[in-house]
C-alpha cells in the first residue's frame, strides 16, 4: 500500500470537492506511485473534527478509534471493484487504491491548501485529519486536456403505477430535478436553471444541445458555483470569466466570442456524449433499479411491516376494530423494528443483490405487484439507483478552436464515472421527506414544465 508520508504535503494541490469529500492533485517529483493521481479524502464537519463526526451514509467515525492498518479501506473501492465494475464497463472507471496517511501530514496539508477552498465549504467542513486511509485515483482533469464534469442527475421519470393521487399528474410530468430546482428556487437556494436531465438522456443531438446550453448558461450565471458542470483546463477548475483558457494554443483570444467559445464546447462535448454509452447506461441504471419510485417502495415496506406475526399480535386491538379507525402506527422506511428488520447492507450483500439483479430473477419480477418477500431486493435496488442519481461524469475534450468542426475520437478513456459511492439505508426517510416536499411545492406551481423522458415506457 502506497504511503502519503513518502511526498510532501506542498506535492498536492486542492482541484475541487464535494459533500463528503475533497480531492488534490500530485504536481511533486516523478514517482511512478503518485504521478497521474488525485487523492480523494474524506471530510469531517467543524469544529467537531476532532470528536466524533458524521459525515455521510450514517457512517460515524471517532477520533482514535481505528488505527493505520486496522481502519478499514474507504468504502467506495469495494463498492467499485466487486459492485461497480459489473455494472459500468471498467474502462469508463477511474483507477482506485488505498494510501495510508498521517494525522500531521493532513495537518499540513489542510494549512497549506484550505484557502483554496470555496469559502461556505470551509465554514461547514474540512478534511478529517482522523482517517488513517485515503483513496488515490486517476487523475481525471490534470493533463493536457480540457475536462467538463458533468452532474447529470435524475434521468427518468417515474412509472405512474404507485404514485398517489396527489403526485401521480405532478411527478409523471415535470422530473425530479426540475422540480427540485423550483423549490431550491423558492428557498433562495440556487439561480433558475434551463438545464433538463431528460433532455441530456434523450439521445437526441437537438435536445443535448439544450441541455449543455442550459448547464452552460448555468455556470456562467452562478459565477461557476452550480455543482452540474465544472470545467477543468490542464488540471485547473475554470471559471466563467477564464473561458478562453478553453482555446486550443496559438488561437487569438481577443477576436473569439464567448458566444463561439460557447457553440464550440457545446459542439465538442455533444458529439462525444452521443458516441459514448456511458449516458445510456447510467439512465437505463437509474431507471430498471427505482421502479417504485420511493412512494411505492414506502408502501411496500408498511405493507410488509403490518404482515409480520408479531406485528399483527402487538396491534391486535387496532385490527379488532371496525373499518374506518387509524390504522396501527408504522416504522418509517428504513428503520428497522422487532416486526421487520433491514440491516445496512455490506459488501457482501451487495455482491449478492447484484447477482439477483443480473440474472432473469429480476426480469421476472411484476413491479405492479411487488411482494413483500421481495422487500429487501427493492430496498437495495433504490439505494443502488441513488448512486448513480448522484454520480458524475468526466468527459477529456481537445482544447477548442472554434469555427472548425471538432474531429472527435472517443476512446474508452475519454466519459469516466465518478462518485460511485454507496448509499445507506439511513437515507430512506430523508428522501420521501424531500419527495413530498418537492412535489408539494410543485403543486403550487401555476407554470409547470413538461419533461419528456425519451425512453418511458408506454404505461
Ligand atoms: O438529494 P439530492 O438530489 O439533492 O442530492 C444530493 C446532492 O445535492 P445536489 O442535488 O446534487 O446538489 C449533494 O451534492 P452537494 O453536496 O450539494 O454537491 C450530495 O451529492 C448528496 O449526497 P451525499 O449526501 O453526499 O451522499 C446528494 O444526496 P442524495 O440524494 O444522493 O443522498
Ligand atoms: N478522479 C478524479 N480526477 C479528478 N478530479 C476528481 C476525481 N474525482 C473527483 N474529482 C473532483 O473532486 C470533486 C469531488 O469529488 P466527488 O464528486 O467524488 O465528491 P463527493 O463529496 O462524493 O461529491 P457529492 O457531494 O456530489 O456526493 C469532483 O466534483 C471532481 O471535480
Amino acid at each position: 500500500m502506497a504511503s502519503i508520508v513518502d511526498t510532501d504535503p506542498s506535492d498536492w494541490r486542492y482541484v475541487s470537492e464535494g459533500g463528503a469529500t475533497i480531492v488534490f492533485s500530485y504536481h511533486g517529483p516523478p514517482n511512478p506511485e503518485f504521478d497521474g493521481t488525485v487523492l480523494r479524502l474524506r471530510k469531517a464537519l467543524v469544529p467537531s473534527l476532532k470528536t466524533v463526526v458524521k459525515i455521510k451514509d450514517g457512517e460515524v467515525y471517532k477520533q482514535q478509534a481505528l488505527d493505520g492498518e486496522d481502519e478499514p479501506d474507504d468504502p467506495t473501492i469495494e463498492y467499485q471493484t466487486k459492485c461497480m465494475a459489473k455494472l459500468i464497463p471498467p474502462e469508463h472507471l477511474p483507477r482506485l487504491e488505498t494510501v495510508k496517511l498521517d494525522q500531521e501530514w493532513l495537518q499540513r496539508l489542510a494549512q497549506l491548501e484550505n484557502l483554496k477552498r470555496p469559502e461556505a465549504r470551509r465554514e461547514k467542513d474540512g478534511i478529517d485529519v482522523n482517517r488513517r486511509k485515503g483513496v488515490l485515483a486517476t487523475d481525471l482533469v490534470g493533463g493536457n486536456w480540457l475536462a467538463a464534469e458533468i452532474k447529470p442527475k435524475w434521468a427518468f421519470l417515474p412509472s405512474p403505477s404507485h404514485l398517489s393521487e396527489e403526485t401521480n399528474s405532478i411527478k409523471s410530468q415535470t422530473c425530479r430535478f426540475c422540480m427540485h430546482n423550483h423549490l431550491r428556487k423558492s428557498n433562495g437556494d440556487i439561480i433558475e436553471m434551463n438545464y433538463c436531465p431528460l433532455d441530456l438522456f434523450s439521445g437526441d443531438e437537438t435536445r443535448i444541445t439544450k441541455a449543455i446550453h442550459g448547464l452552460w448558461d448555468a455556470w456562467t450565471e452562478s459565477g461557476g458555483t452550480v455543482n452540474n458542470l465544472k470545467v477543468f483546463a490542464k488540471g485547473k477548475t475554470l471559471r466563467p470569466a477564464e473561458t478562453s483558457l478553453m482555446l486550443a494554443d496559438g488561437l487569438d483570444a481577443s477576436s473569439t466570442t464567448t458566444e463561439q467559445i460557447r457553440d464550440a464546447f457545446t459542439s465538442a462535448l455533444r458529439r462525444t456524449l452521443i458516441k459514448t454509452p456511458v449516458l445510456g447506461i447510467l439512465s437505463r441504471l437509474q431507471r430498471t433499479l427505482d421502479v417504485l419510485d420511493i412512494e411505492g417502495l414506502s408502501k411496500l415496506w408498511r405493507t410488509t411491516e403490518r404482515a409480520a406475526p408479531l406485528y399483527r399480535t402487538t396491534f391486535e386491538s387496532f385490527f379488532a376494530q371496525p373499518d374506518g379507525t387509524s390504522p396501527p402506527p408504522t416504522t418509517p422506511l428504513g428503520v428497522s423494528s422487532l416486526f421487520l428488520s433491514s440491516p445496512e447492507p455490506a459488501i457482501p450483500d451487495w455482491v449478492d443483490f447484484l447477482n439477483t439483479y443480473l440474472s432473469s430473477f429480476s426480469s421476472q419480477l411484476d413491479h405492479s405487484k411487488p411482494e413483500p418477500k421481495n422487500l429487501r431486493y427493492y430496498l437495495l435496488a433504490y439505494l443502488l439507483s441513488a448512486t448513480f442519481k448522484d454520480c458524475s461524469i468526466i468527459v477529456r475534450l481537445d482544447f477548442l478552436r472554434p469555427c472548425i468542426e471538432p474531429k472527435i475520437e472517443v476512446k474508452p478513456n475519454t466519459v469516466t464515472v465518478i462518485d460511485l459511492d454507496p448509499k445507506s439505508l439511513d437515507k430512506l426517510r430523508g428522501w420521501e421527506k424531500l419527495d413530498k416536499e418537492i412535489a408539494g411545492t410543485y403543486s403550487l406551481n401555476t407554470a409547470r414544465k413538461t419533461c419528456i423522458d425519451a425512453f418511458s415506457s408506454p404505461t
